[in-house]
């Protein structure tokens, strides 16, 4: 999927931008259901690599390193039991990482995000994404331009004042370890300064979709659908309502 120089026809992307609290997850899951993208949000799939890479780091630890260690350290037994925990050890480094920067609302370097973006999309059996969540700055745009050569269709970009976004957050209640004041401010800092220029570059291009995400769900999923439902439909649809 969508390498250099690949033949293949590439996948349709739509980048889901917008601050933290805008409402990227809600309105993609309204999207799916109507339009049939798959969503993939790139805090989520950071998200479930911390818990899995933690879950599966301590299994193997259990289940495979203690025996090792147990069976005595002589010849090829030693040999394995010190690649696997220099492994696990990579494996516990990389999830801590992860860990820290989403406390510190940083961004995690992109090819740890394309990795599991890329894994994604292959496993989804689908061609139609949104990526919501990224590019998060220019580092995550110009490196998935590069990894993946796929343009996006357009960006969606949901706009919201800040104590908006700031109450959304605070009443989120899904248990996120960034949703707390200190961290909330660290994240808006980092919107302004590295995400928000990735809107301006592709709004340069041409390509922003911008909908004021301040009013309430339903209406801005009525502006969303109009963005996404294709041109010849608006049109059967208008013909049908002058009828
Ligand atoms: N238009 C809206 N009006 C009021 N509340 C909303 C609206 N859209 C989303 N919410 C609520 O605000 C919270 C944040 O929404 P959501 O998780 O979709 O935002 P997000 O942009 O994905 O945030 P993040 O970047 O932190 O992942 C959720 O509790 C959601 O139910
Ligand atoms: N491209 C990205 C996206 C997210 N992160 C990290 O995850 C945190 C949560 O992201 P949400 O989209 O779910 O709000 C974000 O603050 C970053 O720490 C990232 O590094 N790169
Ligand atoms: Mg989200």
């Amino acid at each position: 999927m969508g390498t250099a120089g690949d033949s293949e026809k590439k996948p349709t992307v739509v980048f889901v931008l917008g601050g933290p609290g805008s409402g990227k997850g809600t309105q993609c899951a309204n999207i799916v259901e109507h339009f049939g993208y798959t969503h993939l949000s790139a805090g989520d799939l950071l998200r479930a690599e911390i818990k899995s890479g933690s879950e599966n780091g301590n299994t193997k630890w259990e289940c495979l390193g203690l025996p090792l260690l147990k069976a005595g350290g002589v010849g090829i037994h030693s040999y394995q039991a010190l690649s696997f925990f220099i492994g696990i050890g990579c494996i516990l480094h990389l999830i801590t990482m992860i860990q820290n920067m989403i406390k510190e609302g940083k961004i995690v370097p992109s090819e740890v995000t394309i990795k599991l973006l890329q894994k994604a999309m292959q496993d989804s059996g689908n061609d139609k994404f949104l990526i919501d969540g990224f590019p998060r700055n220019e580092e995550n745009r110009a490196a998935f331009e590069a990894v993946t050569k796929i343009e996006p269709a357009f960006v969606l970009f949901f706009d919201c004042p800040e104590e908006e976004m700031e109450r959304r957050i605070l009443s989120r209640n899904q248990g996120r370890e960034d949703d707390n004041i200190e961290t909330i401010r660290k994240r808006f800092k980092v919107f302004l300064e590295s995400s928000l220029p990735v809107v301006e570059y592709y709004d340069s291009k041409g390509k922003v979709r911008k909908v004021d995400a301040a009013k309430p769900i339903d209406e801005v999923f009525e502006v969303v659908k109009a963005i996404f439902t294709p041109k010849d439909e608006k049109v059967k649809q208008h013909r049908c309502a002058i009828l």
